[in-house]
């Protein structure tokens, strides 16, 4: 039975069982006639329908990603009065929901509850002695550690004493990644991991995205940051290319259970890019044997790959259905702010301060690889070293165009602002206008990232453009729109046949 409950965090003095509502909170509560909620519920009334009303104002409050992410994998389980127990997938979702939406829920239970609404949570944790069995704990009112099984297999082996290198690059740190929305899920979960290797309920840890996202130094971070915490000794990084040629050579040599045992022996395997499994049978195998002793005996195992793992051709499907046991998280290319802080940050890190517009310019620049963002600034810091140059616009712009593609074709603003304007049929001094009508905002935004994307104008001259507007509200244009074409697959659309058509134009 489910009896623990999550007391509001802010005030462990309170009756853990409470949900308070702090009015000084804002939400969007206003469209909710709340005659038509349902007043405190009887244990006969239906779960999912007080569920779903919740749902309803959540989703008024959050945006469509999230609610998708954090609220749809909920299961409503029980209503007990002013109680009601909801299921959520792991720890880690529950320690999320509480730690992003622990107000919204709270007000939401208040408001359809009624004053004194309780929330359990219950958790669902994958047991590792098979892929099917799900045992539902219950949750106390602070996150305990996930206990460990009662079956759990102590490897015994002489390796356990042997030193050997981690192969971890020092390098590769938490404190030295910069955090973004595109990395936001795959950064929290690396860090619970960290801190308690084995005892949290990602297990694989699957870090997934494109190449020069960062997935690396992600996954390193974790092996390093374990280390220097001593949260555990044995910790090992290897690519999967390395371990299929130490495997192929173990075999070669006869030293197959040397192999085994070895891998057995270690605390956190990282394995990076496992994409390149694909095709080896054998070596699969025998990684599939190694996954399940450590999985088994509570080890942490950490794995990369470039695409989701259902989507990777040439795995063996049992490898692929153990991938999904723990979580799977990914790493998307980073906004126009997140490749400024990275660029400021590396900057910073080689001891240079660089003038705010060259980083703009290469972060306007350079957007879908953050390996190229890094080079671009040691190009730049190369040649302004080498030709005694100072770092300016025309430097970066010279270094920039080694890397990005020229697009040759010149591109006016007004032009841009008379294709969109057109577009959007409305006058182009709407754009300079103080205007915040959501059509002519849209028409604003999109106009201003096709001026970043198409010209070689700083932020500031677009701005200029633009009524005035300073450098600040152009980023925040770039990344509505870089934003909402992730989203939209008809948004992605306008904007490219927008692009089309000026290109076109300009030529
Ligand atoms: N969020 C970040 N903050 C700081 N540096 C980053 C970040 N993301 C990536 N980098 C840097 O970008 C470079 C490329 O990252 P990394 O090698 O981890 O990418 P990857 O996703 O593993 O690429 P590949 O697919 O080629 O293996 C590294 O030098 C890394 O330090």
């Amino acid at each position: 039975m489910d009896k623990s409950l999550k007391s509001p965090r802010k005030d462990p003095s309170q009756n853990q069982s409470e949900l308070f509502l702090e009015n000084k909170e804002t939400l969007n509560l206003n469209d909710l006639d709340s005659e038509s909620l349902k007043s405190p519920t009887s244990d006969h009334q239906d779960v999912k329908a007080i569920w779903n009303q919740c749902l309803e104002i959540i989703r008024d409050n959050v945006n469509p990603l999230s609610f998708k992410t954090w609220f749809e994998p909920i299961v409503p389980l029980k209503i007990e009065g002013k109680q009601i127990t909801i299921q959520v997938p792991s720890q880690f979702f529950y320690e999320w929901l509480e730690e992003h939406y622990y107000s919204l829920i709270k007000k939401t239970l208040t408001k359809v509850l009624g004053e004194g609404a309780k929330l359990v949570y219950s958790v669902v944790m994958e047991n590792s002695s098979t892929d099917e069995t799900k045992t539902t704990i219950n949750l106390p009112s602070s996150p305990k550690p996930i206990p460990k099984p009662s079956y759990q297999v102590q490897i015994k082996s002489s390796y356990e004493s042997q030193p050997f290198e981690s192969n971890l690059n020092p390098r590769y740190t938490f404190d030295n990644f910069v955090k973004g929305d595109c990395n936001q899920l795959a950064r929290a979960a690396a860090l619970a991991v960290a801190n308690n290797p084995g005892g949290t309920s990602f297990n694989p840890l699957v870090i997934y995205g494109g190449v020069g996202l960062g997935k690396t130094h992600l996954i390193q971070a974790i092996g390093n940051y374990v280390l220097a915490n001593k949260k555990a000794t044995r910790v090992y990084y290897v690519s999967s290319e390395k371990f299929t040629i130490d495997f192929v050579e173990a075999i070669q040599k006869d030293r197959v259970s040397d192999f085994s045992n070895f891998y057995r022996s270690i605390d956190v395997l990282i394995v990076d890019d496992i994409q390149f499994f694909a095709g080896k049978e054998k070596t699969q195998d025998n990684f599939f044997h190694t996954f399940n002793a450590l999985h088994q005996a509570r080890k942490q195992i950490v794995l990369s790959c470039d695409r989701p793992p259902k989507e990777l051709k040439g795995l063996d499907d049992r490898l692929i259905s153990r991938f999904q046991w723990g979580l799977i998280a990914d790493i998307q290319p980073p906004d126009l702010e997140t490749r400024i802080a990275i660029l400021k940050k590396k900057a910073e890190d080689s001891g240079v301060e660089l003038p705010q517009e060259v980083i703009e310019y290469i972060a306007v620049h350079i957007t879908s690889n953050i390996r190229e963002l890094e080079g671009c600034l040691i190009s730049l810091l190369a040649k302004s070293s080498l030709e005694n140059r100072k770092i300016d616009i025309e430097l970066a712009k010279e270094v920039v165009k080694t890397i990005v593609k020229d697009t040759s074709v010149k591109v006016s603003i007004e032009e841009i602002q008379r294709i969109v304007c057109e577009h959007f049929e409305i006058p182009p001094d709407m754009l300079k206008a103080k205007t915040r009508k959501q059509e002519v905002v849209t028409a604003r935004q999109i106009a201003m990232y096709l001026c970043k994307e198409l010209t070689d104008s700083s932020l500031k001259t677009i701005g200029l453009h633009f009524g005035g507007r300073d450098h600040s509200t152009v980023i925040h244009a770039c990344q509505s729109v870089e934003e909402e074409m992730k989203k939209s697959e008809k948004f992605r659309n306008l904007i490219e046949s927008l692009r089309r058509k000026i290109e076109f134009n300009s030529k």
